[in-house]
């Protein structure tokens, strides 16, 4: 993709200025800046003896999440709200893990796992654990395609459990990195323009992969427990405790509107919102800043048993302030839930009834009635809202010139 490329220089501008490679071809420029299109490859332009960096315009996304707790599900929401389809590369590798739409490019940290299936089971380590992983490539990769360079990234190839052959991946607007560590490495974790955990309590895991990998993958529950149990000291030394980085994390919690309930159907889901993330201002409910719960439950929202409930305000998370909306229960019909977003400020709408209309159109995700989709939907719009925002402030943003 060639990638529009302003870029503002205190160089003097009297001697022109040359891409250095591969062809020498003059940039147009007035005044003090600079305006011309990147090949996606080249970063690096010479005016006289001065090299001028581009910084690629790739907004960055961080997603991490235990295997099965909706990852895919949350992409297939964000490329939604920005329009068109999101497909494997063409022509490209069937098992690729990777997702490209108009404006999203989805990779898989999956694929910087650096030991495939039968190394992991060699060496005894699963692939939770940072040496079964290639951060050193992961942090290169991700760092050149937010400077505009294309890459060639490995595919772990999830069929035979092997390393194929790479795939190049071209500089997108907006890169989501999803996968077990995209906060683990703090070289990655700089490059984030934002970050999300999806954090799936235990009890919702086992409800989900019962259903996912007993229903549809022929899995025993025997099996599934076995699997989970296996993760579990790995899961907790090295997936868990990335949540304490993210700008947003969404909980996903058994309801608390049911005395002991243990079929995991109904979810109570908090979406906690750091303080004071650049780009980012929190969602709020009636009004921001004070301590609400309401019931939304009567003449213009039908519930049935056990009903819904909101609730917002402020609090902390691992030691940083943070906002916090929640619901529990779910939604009997799905038009009726403009009543609940007339009520929500700061969701980045472009119109009155967004968020209503993403979720009908997704009506068949896993999640459209409760707040697991409700939230992954208002996030999704608050990431487009980022994005455009980093975009029109790096018009502005001066980027110094270095001395070759
Ligand atoms: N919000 C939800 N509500 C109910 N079930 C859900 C929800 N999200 C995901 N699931 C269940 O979990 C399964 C896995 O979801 P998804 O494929 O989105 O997860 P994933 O993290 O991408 O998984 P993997 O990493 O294993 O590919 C779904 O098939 C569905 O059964
Ligand atoms: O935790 C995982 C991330 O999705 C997978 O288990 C890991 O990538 C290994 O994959 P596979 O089980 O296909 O060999």
């Amino acid at each position: 993709m060639a990638a529009a490329c302003t870029v503002y220089t205190t160089h003097s501008l009297n001697s022109p200025c040359y891409v250095s490679t591969p062809t020498k071809t003059q940039l147009g420029f007035s005044q003090n800046h600079l305006v011309f299109n990147s090949s996606g490859k080249k970063t690096n332009w010479r005016c006289g003896s001065s090299v001028i960096t581009c910084l690629g315009d790739t907004v960055v996304i961080g997603l991490a999440a235990d295997s099965g707790c909706g990852k895919s599900t949350f992409m297939r929401r964000l490329t939604s709200v920005f329009g068109g389809a999101a497909e494997s590369p063409k022509g490209g590798n069937p098992d690729s893990n990777t997702l490209i739409s108009d404006t999203t490019t989805v990779i898989c940290l999956d694929d910087y796992h650096s030991l495939d299936r039968t190394g992991r089971k060699e060496k005894g380590v699963t692939a939770l654990d940072p040496r079964a992983n290639d951060f050193n490539l992961m942090y290169e990769q991700v760092k050149a395609l937010k400077d505009g360079i294309a890459v060639e990234k490995p595919i772990y190839n999830h069929v035979t459990g092997l390393l194929d052959p790479p795939e190049l991946i071209k500089p997108p607007k907006i890169l989501v990195i999803e996968g077990l560590h995209p906060m683990f490495d703090e070289r990655v974790r700089k490059l984030l323009d934002f970050s999300i955990y999806l954090d799936i309590s235990n009890e919702v895991k086992f409800a989900w992969k019962i259903q996912r990998d007993m229903a549809e993958r022929g899995h025993s529950l025997e099996s599934i427990k076995t699997s989970i149990e296996a993760r579990k000291p790995d899961f907790d030394a090295y997936i868990d405790p990335q949540k304490q980085y993210a700008d947003a994390v969404i909980e996903v919690l058994p309801t608390q509107l049911i005395p002991d309930d243990n079929e995991g159907k109904i979810l109570r889901v908090r979406l906690i919102m750091r303080e004071g993330v650049q780009f980012f201002s929190p969602v709020y409910l009636f009004d921001e800043g004070s301590t609400i719960s309401w019931i939304p439950c009567g003449r213009k929202l039908n519930c049935s048993y056990p009903g819904i409930k909101f609730s917002y305000g402020p609090d902390t998370y691992y030691g940083h302030e943070v906002t916090v909306l929640e619901m529990d229960g779910q939604f009997d019909r799905l038009d009726e839930l403009i009543y609940v977003e007339s009520h929500l400020s700061n969701i980045s709408t472009r119109f009155y009834g967004e968020v209503t209309q993403q979720m009908l159109k997704n009506a068949d995700f896993p999640g459209s009635n409760n707040g697991t989709g409700l939230f992954q939907t208002i996030i999704g719009l608050k990431i487009r809202d980022l994005f455009e925002q980093i975009v029109a402030s790096k018009g502005k943003i001066p980027v110094e010139a270095t001395k070759a």
